[in-house]
């Protein structure tokens, strides 16, 4: 039996399954990678909102990463809610030292409005983790508050991806457009080219967990040796059916379904 890649995911937890470290384990079983997860901070939420959050201390999230980092081999890695700049420096100062590609999903605000990290480390996400990235991938909010001017069009979107790359140096941006109305069109600046992955968009409110599954997807799929084009095409593909096929769990956004590809496989 082959081994398959190790995929490591830093970020913050939903006890109700939907986003955070739940939702990127989940999208790397069903990739077929081997998944491991660092906890920043333990959130109380589900799909009506956040309900209270308990950071971890920075030392633990040290410690954490170590028995991970001294242990394991890494062949990607993804970081998502990441609260304040203590824990944003720990995790700056480890990720370069694996060479693995790194995906910062810039979590700034859950679906229900709840802010998820405090402003300082908004600041300190731009300075200290776009330059060590890969790839970020900012919803429309993010990346408005990345760049610091609003977009309101898919021309501003394709603006914003490559003013990203080149202002803070990750090797590139994926600007998503689940915010905009029309087609679900997210764009993709390598450094030279701008890519467009459009999908049809789908009338529901279940959409907990949609950037996190996306990213995980991405990342997942960069440990499996694909090309960054791919392996952004492969994961709009799995996130798209996952909120196709979503399901009413939950009173407020429901989650994203990731057994859709699997089913779609067996027809
Ligand atoms: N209603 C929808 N139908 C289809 N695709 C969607 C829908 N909402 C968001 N998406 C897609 O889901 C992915 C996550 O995007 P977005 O919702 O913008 O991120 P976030 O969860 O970080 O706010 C993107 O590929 C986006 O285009
Ligand atoms: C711990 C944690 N991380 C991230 C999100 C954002 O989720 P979404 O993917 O819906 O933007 C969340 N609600 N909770």
């Amino acid at each position: 039996m082959s081994i398959p890649p190790s995929v490591l995911t830093i970020a913050g937890t939903d006890p109700s399954g939907g986003a955070g470290i739940q939702a990127d384990l989940k999208t790397f079983q069903e990739l077929k990678v081997y998944g491991m997860s660092v906890i920043t901070s333990v959130v109380a939420q589900n799909t009506t909102g956040v309900q209270n959050i308990h950071h971890l201390p920075t030392g633990m999230l040290h410690d954490q990463l170590q028995s991970v980092l001294t242990d394991m081999p890494v062949h990607a890695i993804k970081t998502g809610m990441i609260a304040n700049r203590d824990m944003m420096e720990v995790i700056a100062d480890a990720i370069p030292k694996t060479n693995a590609p790194y995906v910062i999903d810039p979590v700034m605000v859950a679906t229900s409005g709840d802010p998820l990290i405090d402003e300082e480390a908004r600041g300190v996400l731009k300075e200290q983790l776009l330059p060590i990235a890969t790839l970020v991938t900012p919803n429309i909010p993010e990346a408005e508050f990345i760049i610091g001017n609003s977009i309101n069009s898919l021309a501003d979107m394709k603006e914003a991806a490559i003013s990203i790359v080149h202002t803070y140096g990750p090797k590139a941006a994926l600007i998503k457009g689940g915010h905009l109305q029309g087609k679900a069109i997210d764009f993709l600046y390598d450094g030279s080219q701008l890519h467009t992955f459009a999908a049809d968009r789908f009338d529901t409110k279940n959409t907990h967990g949609t950037g996190c599954t996306y990213s995980a997807a991405i990342t997942a799929n960069l440990s499996n040796g694909l090309h960054l084009i791919e392996a952004v095409q492969m994961a709009k593909h799995y996130v798209t059916e996952a909120i196709k096929h979503s399901f009413p769990l939950g009173t407020g956004n429901g989650p994203t379904n990731h057994w859709a590809i699997r089913e779609e496989r067996v027809k």
